[in-house]
């Protein structure tokens, strides 16, 4: 049976791929840019917290990746100060614990939050204070940690790449590379990812997502990414014949064979042009083909979207039930870079003892 929004939203969720720029909510938004004095986007009649969040959703939906990335203009501008970063971070953790999610590693860029002079550690130590008053004010049902990514038209990765090594135990869980795909390929950065290789660190790269194959064969063989950012276009490497059988060409099913994790967001793809509609979003088959699959967010202000949004639409779209859901959240678990034992910690106490009680509450 099809799970009710209800039920999606008290199962227990993990969320790998989630922006801290792009999941403030539209009132802090607006609280936040009278402070500073930054000019927000005109909107249809009045500015109040729907008519914003209105703009953002689309704003964002031009079907490119590049006008998707404009609309973030107007979150980094606010989030320049200690107080704005804190308040931003525990909010996000507030929001992803009111939806569910019990696990999640949250993203943004510190080399864009130092423009009114704060430095790359005073960025990152205001997040953490942000999460840590989150986790705290949600007694513990949530575990979130930070990935720092760094811009990928910019030339500070191995600068954030160090601080992402510095931050290892106090926070941060790895490192991401985001931006504009097109023009620039993750080889660029090649330094960066070498280093972290040296350091025993995790990281991973949004890669087929604006740009397609060679860009995730580049993640995977060149740079040694741990998962893929969306990964959505090695759909590019997968045949389906006449008669339903699946051809695999080898990026894809190396992809598969090693387990390389894809940090699928369908609504985001939908609104850069990734893809086409959910029914047809690449996950379906992906899913199919048990590659290691997991449920992300993105952007939940651009998107206008939340964890349980997205897997009620998969739900509804492919007819998930229960056990596919419970199938993505334990994927992500498994794919997180916590430690193995504070994974399995969370598997075995939160998330299958989480679905086994909704099972027996739907009698299914
Ligand atoms: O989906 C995305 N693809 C590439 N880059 C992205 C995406 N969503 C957000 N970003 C960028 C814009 C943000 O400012 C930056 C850091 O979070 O990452
Ligand atoms: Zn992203």
């Amino acid at each position: 049976m099809t799970p009710t929004l209800d039920q999606i939203r008290r199962a227990p969720k993990v969320l790998l791929h989630d922006h801290l720029d792009g999941g403030l909510r539209p009132q802090t938004i607006i609280d936040l840019a009278a402070e500073v004095g930054h000019v927000l986007p005109s909107v249809d009649g009045a500015m109040t917290a729907e008519s914003l969040g209105r703009w953002f959703g689309e704003a964002s939906d031009s079907g490119s990746l590049e006008r998707y990335l404009e609309t973030f203009d107007h979150t980094v501008a606010v989030m320049q100060t200690v107080p704005a970063l804190t308040r931003v971070a525990r909010e996000a953790v507030e929001d992803l614990a009111a939806d569910g999610v019990v696990y999640a590693e949250i993203r943004y860029a510190p080399e864009q939050h130092v423009n009114e002079g704060l430095t790359l550690d005073e960025v990152v130590a205001a997040v953490q204070e942000g999460f840590d008053q989150g986790v705290a004010a949600a007694r513990g049902r949530i575990v979130v940690r930070q990935l720092l990514t760094a811009m990928r038209h910019r030339a500070r990765s191995m600068e954030i790449a160090q601080l992402s090594v510095a931050w290892r135990d106090r926070g941060v869980a790895g490192f991401d590379i985001a931006g504009a795909e097109a023009g620039y390929p993750p080889t660029r950065h090649l330094d960066a990812f070498e280093y972290l290789q040296r350091e025993n660190a995790h990281f991973t790269i949004h890669a087929g997502e604006g740009f397609g194959l060679p860009s995730i064969w580049q993640a995977i063989q060149w740079c040694g990414a741990d998962r893929l950012g969306h990964g959505v276009r090695i759909i590019d490497d997968i045949t389906v014949r006449d008669d339903g059988s699946v051809e695999l060409g080898l990026l894809a099913a190396y992809v598969r064979d090693k387990r390389i994790p894809l940090e699928m967001c369908p609504s985001s793809n939908l609104q850069t042009g990734a893809a086409t509609s959910i029914a047809e979003h690449p996950i379906g088959l992906l899913t199919r083909m048990r590659f290691r699959v997991t449920v992300n967010t993105d952007n939940r202000l651009m998107s206008r979207t939340s964890m349980s949004h997205e897997m009620a639409a998969l739900a509804e779209a492919f007819g998930y039930d229960l056990h596919d859901l419970r199938w993505f959240t334990i994927n992500a678990m498994k794919s997180s870079f916590l430690p193995f034992d504070e994974r399995l910690a969370i598997i075995d106490d939160v998330i299958k003892p989480g679905y086994a009680a909704l099972v027996t509450e739907a009698g299914t």
